[in-house]
C-alpha cells in the first residue's frame, strides 16, 4: 500500500455562501496528484487548508500522519511548500535572489548562507532549466520562464511536499506541457510529493498518477485516471457529453458538448 503524504479528516469549510463539506482525502506519498472539477468547485480552498493558509472549521489535516496543526511554523515550512497563482507582484530581485528566498525557512535573521544553500539553490535551478537566467532580473522574464522561476524558489525550500495551485494557467499549451514534463522529471527523481490545482483535465490524466475531483464543495470521486475517467465521469462532474479513448496507459478525453443546456445563457452571449 502506498505511504500517505497528507490526509484530511471531515473538513468543512465555509465562506461566504461556499461549503466544503465532509472532505476526506489521502494524498499518496511520492506521487503526483491533481485536484480537478469545475470552476468554484473548492479545489484552492482545499489546497489552501493543506497548506495551512486557510483553517478549517471542523476536521483535521495531518502531514506525515501528524496533525498540521501540532507543528511549528519553519518545521511546517520545511516540510510543505505553496506556490499559489502567480498574480501577485515580486519583488525586483535576479533569479538567483529570488529562488534563494526559498531557504528562509531555514534561516533567522542575517544569517549568511551555508555551502549547502548554495547547493540547493544550484540544484533547484538547474532542475528547472532556470540556471542559464540566473542573473536576469526576474521581472524581465516571460510568463513561462518566470513560473519555472516560482518552482525553483518552491523547490529550494526543500520540502517533502510542493502544493501548486494552477501551476499552467496563462501559460500557452508548449510552456504548460514544459512544467507539467519538469514537474513530472522533479517527481521521479527526487520522490517529492506534489499536489496541484488543474483545469487541464486531459493534462492532469497524461502526468498524474491519482486525481481527486471535486463538485459543490464535495470530494466527488478518486482514483487513478484510468480508474475514473470516463464519459459518466465527465457527465456528473463536468456536465459535458465526452467520448474516452485509451492511449497507452491514459485515458483521452473528446469534449463533444454541454449537457445541461441553459437556453439563457445564449440569449446572455447573442446581446
Ligand atoms: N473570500 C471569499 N469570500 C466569498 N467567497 C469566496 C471567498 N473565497 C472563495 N470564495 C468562494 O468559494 C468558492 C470556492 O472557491 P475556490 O477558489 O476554492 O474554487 P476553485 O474550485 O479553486 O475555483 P476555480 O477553478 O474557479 O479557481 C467559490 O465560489 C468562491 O467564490
Amino acid at each position: 500500500m502506498t505511504a500517505t503524504a497528507i490526509h484530511t479528516d471531515h473538513l468543512e469549510f465555509h465562506v461566504g455562501a461556499f461549503r466544503l463539506q465532509d472532505v476526506s482525502v489521502s494524498i499518496p506519498e511520492g506521487k503526483l496528484t491533481a485536484i480537478i472539477g469545475p470552476n468554484g468547485s473548492g479545489k484552492s480552498t482545499l489546497l489552501k487548508i493543506m497548506a495551512r493558509l486557510l483553517k478549517a472549521d471542523q476536521g483535521e489535516v495531518y502531514v506525515h500522519n501528524r496533525q498540521a496543526k501540532t507543528y511549528k511554523s519553519m518545521e511546517f515550512a520545511q516540510t510543505v511548500s505553496m506556490l499559489t497563482q502567480s498574480k501577485g507582484q515580486l519583488p525586483e530581485l535576479t533569479v538567483r535572489e529570488l529562488v534563494a528566498y526559498g531557504r528562509s525557512p531555514y534561516k533567522r535573521m542575517f544569517d549568511r548562507m551555508t555551502a549547502d544553500d548554495v547547493r540547493i539553490i544550484d540544484w533547484a535551478l538547474n532542475m528547472t532549466g532556470t540556471a542559464k537566467a540566473e542573473q536576469q532580473m526576474f521581472h524581465t522574464l516571460s510568463g513561462g520562464e518566470q513560473q519555472k522561476v516560482r518552482i525553483a524558489m518552491a523547490l529550494a525550500q526543500k520540502t517533502n511536499i510542493l502544493l501548486l495551485d494552477e501551476p499552467t494557467t496563462y501559460l500557452d499549451l508548449a510552456h504548460q506541457l514544459d512544467v507539467m514534463e519538469m514537474l513530472q522529471r522533479i517527481n521521479q527523481t527526487s520522490r517529492l510529493t506534489i499536489v496541484m490545482v488543474l483545469h487541464d483535465l486531459q493534462q492532469a490524466a497524461n502526468y498524474c498518477d491519482y486525481l481527486i475531483a471535486m463538485k459543490h464543495g464535495r470530494v466527488v470521486g478518486s482514483g487513478n485516471p484510468k480508474e475514473i475517467i470516463n464519459p459518466q465521469f465527465l457527465q456528473d462532474v463536468y456536465s459535458i457529453e465526452a467520448k474516452v479513448a485509451f492511449d497507452d496507459d491514459y485515458p483521452v478525453i473528446i469534449p463533444i458538448r454541454k449537457t445541461a443546456y441553459k437556453p439563457e445563457e445564449e440569449i446572455i452571449w447573442s446581446l
